[in-house]
């Protein structure tokens, strides 16, 4: 799995999804300190296929959502917990995970990739609402 991951400040919780991500596959790292490039970077290596999913941190990782939610085709989920991942997954077909890197303790991040990163297809049920998501892109 190609994996493109993007944090605008490093501590103890960016550290251990860094070193999860580079247990699951190969990652790409966008490295700017500006955190709205960082999200638009991130998604931009999603949606041109640089990389199957994206991960972006910034302190309370909506910054970094917003950001890669402006790149058409961009999916950008913000969780705090392995549910919300997981359902952001099946339900919305995310394809960049957003976390906050101040507010998730290390494991806490790491369970919350890791439900994420499990989940490898869309809940065939949400065709239709996934469809008309992308159709917002092109409007
Ligand atoms: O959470 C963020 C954006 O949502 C940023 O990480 C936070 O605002 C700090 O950014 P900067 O160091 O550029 O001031």
């Amino acid at each position: 799995m190609q994996i493109a991951f993007g944090s605008d400040d490093e501590n103890e919780t960016t550290r251990a999804v860094l070193d999860h991500l580079r247990e699951r596959g190969d990652v790409d790292l966008i490295e700017t300190d500006s955190w709205p490039d960082l999200g638009a970077g991130v998604g931009r290596a999603v949606v041109e296929g640089r990389a199957d999913v994206g991960v972006v941190m910034c302190w309370t990782g909506t910054g970094t959502a917003i950001a890669a939610n402006k790149v058409p085709g961009v999916r950008a989920a913000l969780a705090w917990e392995p549910w919300i991942a997981r359902n952001a997954r099946l339900w919305n077909d995310a394809n960049v995970l957003a976390m906050s890197l101040k507010r998730l303790a290390p494991d806490v991040a790491v369970e919350v990739t890791e439900a994420f990163l499990d989940e490898t297809a869309p809940d065939p049920e949400e065709a239709d609402a996934i469809r008309r998501l992308g159709d917002l892109d092109r409007r």
